[in-house]
């Protein structure tokens, strides 16, 4: 059970103490943030408010911690990460039950998240000593000009202490995939957990401490992001910011620092249809990607663009899956469950209404019981309807009927995000001709949009982000290059 047992140490009376210096703390604020579990909408689980003076003890604490785990071997990092993950796994049930409480995931789904976590911890220990052991040696007399009087070393080295801040709907994973890459490559890491969410991270994080880092180098401020957020982003001893979610990154980026920023953003992911796509794969891949966790990831489909000619067989092979998704309590293992919280919801609503007002076809009747929004498919949306063009993040899916491919591509096109998309068509050389025309970080050829597995690279064009996660690219953005030069006297050819 949550805060029980491995993890009794993390709460303190009803409330889930933070982590920094290698304790778990009280915040002297006496204050806590209710987190409110979207089913029953009733306080589950309460964490502290730290306070600024908190915040910057941790970021001191982890400023001093890197210094020396800049020192630590490569391979006794990866050990470490290689014992969090175990842990982490081992753990699974506890971790995966806050889920269910804080955000609703369906049960089975949330036991996933933590286990793809352990898998991404070890990964990433075993890319980080064979990506970070590598450098490149460089000789001058490969410019004009020059003779063959410098060799150049390069290496990688850390940047500093990493401030992590991964949003609602993978409070482990997504906060994983930022601590796991800057620690391997000798960052120190502060998360900021998401408030709904928080809960499971403190354990996940709780797993790091039972493994053993040193003190100081992982800390865990809870607070509301409205609150301690922009102290955080904007504290000068923080060197990076690895954050998902909407567009508080925007305006993070503005105000941050000149420090490296990994920003994964919303979305609008588009699937374009064309005509001699296989549709019953189709239909299984819109259902999955539409509707898995309500809508509420990223990488959902957000928008089907299906050519005209084959829109009815494929919205009823659609239909006749939605009507089968199961609507209920994560407890349940629900294919639909309550969105995360009541502004979600209302959000949502909006955007429905809207498209009723102007006239799409519902292809059920609109229903909703408190956070919980049964699956609805809609049908002759037009680009003037707001769903058309904005992120939902629910269990909600419009479908605009197209003339012509480049109508899908334009539609594609005309949105400020540019995460991922899809198209679905038997001709290779169709599908590569979308796929260079869609504005998108990725195009997945005949199956939905997804950021797995783990190690792929993701990234997404205008306003859905900027760099790239993926377990690579993450350690390189978290590492800085460092060159040493040897000058020679006098030029020095290989054998002679
Ligand atoms: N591209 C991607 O990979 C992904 C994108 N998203 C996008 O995220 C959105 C939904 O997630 P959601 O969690 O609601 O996103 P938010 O942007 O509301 O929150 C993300 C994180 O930022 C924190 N935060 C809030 N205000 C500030 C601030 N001023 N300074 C610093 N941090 C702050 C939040 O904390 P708190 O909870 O305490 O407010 C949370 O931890 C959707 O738009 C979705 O598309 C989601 C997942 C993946
Ligand atoms: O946060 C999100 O929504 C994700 O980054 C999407 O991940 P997934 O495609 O693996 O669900």
């Amino acid at each position: 059970m949550a805060g029980s047992g491995t993890f009794a140490e993390i709460i303190g009376g009803d409330v889930f103490n933070y982590y920094s210096d290698g304790q778990w703390n009280k915040s002297s604020s006496g204050k806590f943030v209710p987190i409110i579990n979207p089913t029953s909408r009733k306080i589950h689980f309460k964490v502290q408010a730290c306070t600024q003076e908190e915040v910057n003890k941790a970021i001191e604490s982890a400023k001093v911690a890197q210094k020396l785990w800049a020192k630590t071997p490569l391979w006794k990092r990866a050990e470490l990460l290689h014992k969090a993950a175990a842990i982490l796994k081992e753990h699974k049930a506890p971790i995966a039950e806050c889920l269910v409480k804080e955000i609703a995931k369906p049960a089975k789904d949330a036991v996933t998240e933590v286990v793809r976590s352990g898998d991404l911890v070890s990964y990433c220990a075993e890319e980080g000593v064979r990506f970070l052991g590598e450098g490149k040696f460089l000789v001058s007399d490969s410019f004009p000009g020059n003779e063959r009087t410098k060799y150049c070393l390069t290496s990688k080295i850390p940047l500093g202490v990493v401030l992590a801040i991964p949003p609602f709907n993978y409070p482990v994973n997504l906060a994983v995939s930022k601590i796991a890459p800057a620690l391997i490559s000798g960052n120190s890491i502060v998360l900021k957990p998401p408030t709904q969410g928080a809960v499971a991270a403190l354990h996940m994080v709780h797993c790091f401490h039972l493994a053993g880092f040193p003190k100081g180098l992982i800390s865990c401020v809870t607070g509301k992001g409205s609150e301690i957020g922009d102290f955080l982003t904007m504290h000068p001893d923080v060197s990076c910011i690895s954050f998902t979610g909407g567009d508080t990154g925007i305006a993070i980026s503005k105000k941050s620092a000149m420090i490296p920023l990994q920003m994964e953003l919303g979305g609008k992911d588009a699937c374009i249809v064309l005509e001699d796509a296989d549709l019953d794969l189709v239909a299984a891949n819109i259902v999955k990607g539409g509707f898995s966790y309500s809508g509420q990831r990223c990488t959902a489909v957000k928008v089907a663009l299906v050519m005209k000619s084959v829109a009815d067989t494929l919205v009823k092979k659609i239909n006749d899956k939605v009507i089968k998704l199961t609507v209920g309590p994560p407890e349940d293992d629900c294919d639909i469950t309550p969105v995360v919280t009541e502004s979600s919801a209302n959000f949502i609503e909006e955007l429905v209404m809207d498209a009723k007002k102007k006239g799409a076809t519902f292809c059920q009747e609109y229903k909703r019981e408190g956070n919980l929004i049964w699956p609805l498919l809609m049908d002759n949306v037009r680009p003037d309807m707001r769903i058309a063009r904005e992120e939902p993040f629910g269990p909600v899916l419009p479908v605009i009927r197209i003339n012509s491919v480049e109508e899908g591509i334009l539609h594609c096109n005309a949105s400020n995000f540019g995460l991922q998309g899809c198209v679905f068509t038997k001709d290779i050389n169709k599908a590569i001709l979308v796929s260079d025309a869609m504005e998108t970080g990725t195009v997945q050829i005949n199956s939905a949009p997804a950021r797995g597995p783990d190690h792929f690279p993701f990234q997404g064009l205008k306003e859905s982000g900027i760099g790239s996660q993926g377990i690579t690219n993450s350690i390189n953005m978290m590492t800085k290059v460092k060159t040493t030069i040897i000058n020679l006297p006098t030029p020095s050819y290989t054998m002679g």
